[in-house]
């Protein structure tokens, strides 16, 4: 009979060494590179059950709100919790279609296109669609390419400027998951686009085929999403890399300085947000006299709420109601045909002396090898196979 503490014991050091074959065998395929796509994140129905874990992870993360942990905790589960959940849970019903949330289906479908894409040219490199809060979530995705043999690893997140809430908290996922791992991926990450002449020019040119369509507005507004002021005064280069952003669109739309403004929308709580704010600018724009305007969120590379419902509905009564006539609100880039391209070229740019970017089919590497042999023997050994 065994005594009772040793098979425990055992069984321990087994499973691990089990894990460790079980991870070193996934070498045994053909090493791949992988993109990984990343967005904001969306609640997994509107409801008010469904946004609270949502808008609790979103809003609990430190490069989120930089409130000190004790107070901000109290005041997310006692205020803010219980009053925005299903306020926003109303809003989300609004734009939720039978296909779920718009932010979700829409970056699929971009994600599918972009896909089959670069299948044809790149068969060895992989593509992951993963949101930073609710599902499909980044620790999901990286496991599926650490399944899929992933060593190199692309990470692009959706927002076309940088910013700390956004850009940052992905890198922090990611690398959260690598502390965890005891071979991880070599890491490219692409912290901003709004420089790329081609994401500019497709902005520009979803401006120009709308306007060829429905003519041209008294003015262009240029809405992004707000971050706190003191997000700026600290350092965050999110404000300049959006005037930056509408500057660049206009000058490619030949616009004079009178036919377009800048203005940040979704502000959050009592602070100080990025001035001028969207809905304060439709009611001045509307009782200065403006009758059509035309609104384009270059901050957003998909629709979502904060377009859907925020500008195309809420911002168009608001902008009526002060005097407007028509506002129309210009789509994000979503799965065009433009957009893919845009993204298609930034990859390969980023990816470039990575085989499987160029092409080149890459043979197991050295350390690998040893790698295996030692597992093939540490499994010998142990009667594992
Ligand atoms: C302190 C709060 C928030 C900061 C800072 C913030 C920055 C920020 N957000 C986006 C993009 C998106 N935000 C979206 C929704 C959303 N944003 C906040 C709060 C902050 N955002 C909340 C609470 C929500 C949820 C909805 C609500 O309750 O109002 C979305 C849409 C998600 C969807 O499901 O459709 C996007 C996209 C950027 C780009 C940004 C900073 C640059
Ligand atoms: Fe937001
Ligand atoms: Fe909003």
């Amino acid at each position: 009979m065994q005594s009772s503490n040793a098979q425990p014991a055992r069984s321990r050091h087994l499973v691990t060494t089990r894990q460790g074959v079980a991870e070193v065998t996934a070498h045994r395929q053909p090493a791949r590179a992988g993109i990984l796509m990343v967005n904001l994140g969306t609640p997994d129905a509107p409801t008010a059950k469904a946004l609270r874990p949502y808008l609790k992870q979103f809003l609990g993360d430190p490069r989120v709100v930089e409130v000190p942990r004790p107070i901000w905790w109290l005041i997310l589960n006692g205020v803010i919790l219980p009053f925005r959940a299903p306020k926003s849970a109303k809003a989300y019903a609004e734009v939720w279609t039978n296909e779920g949330s718009p932010l979700l289906f829409n970056n699929r479908r971009l994600a599918e296109k972009l896909a089959t894409e670069l299948e044809p040219d790149l068969p060895d490199v992989s593509l992951e669609l993963a949101m930073s809060y609710g599902q499909p979530s980044i620790q999901a995705a990286l496991e599926r390419m650490k399944a899929n043999n992933v060593q190199r690893l692309l990470v692009l997140p959706m927002y076309p400027q940088y910013s700390a809430t956004t850009t940052a908290s992905v890198f922090d996922q990611v690398t959260t998951w690598m502390q965890g791992q005891r071979f991880f991926p070599e890491l490219r990450f692409i912290n901003d686009f709004y420089r790329e002449s081609s994401w500019q020019e497709a902005i520009a040119d979803s401006v120009r085929r709308h306007q060829a369509e429905h003519g041209k507005p008294d003015k262009l507004l240029f809405s992004f999403h707000g971050i706190p002021k003191r997000n700026l005064q600290a350092g965050d280069p999110y404000y300049c890399q959006c005037q930056f952003s509408a500057r660049k669109i206009a000058e490619r739309l030949n616009l004079g300085e009178d036919d377009w403004q800048v203005s940040f929308q979704s502000r959050l709580g009592r602070a100080e947000w990025l001035k001028p704010y969207t809905d304060h600018t439709l009611e001045a724009l509307g009782h200065a006299g403006v009758k059509k305007l035309q609104v384009i969120c270059p901050g957003f590379s998909i629709d979502c709420l904060e377009t859907l419902e925020e500008i195309a509905m809420e911002g168009k009564e608001e902008f009526v109601e002060a005097g407007g006539e028509d506002l129309q609100y210009i789509p994000c880039l979503n799965e065009s045909d433009d957009h893919v391209a845009v993204l298609k070229q930034l990859c390969l740019r980023h990816g470039q002396g990575w085989p499987e970017f160029e092409g080149r089919c890459s043979e197991p590497e050295d350390h690998v090898r040893t790698r295996l042999e030692q597992a093939d023997k540490a499994a010998v050994t142990l009667n594992l196979e």
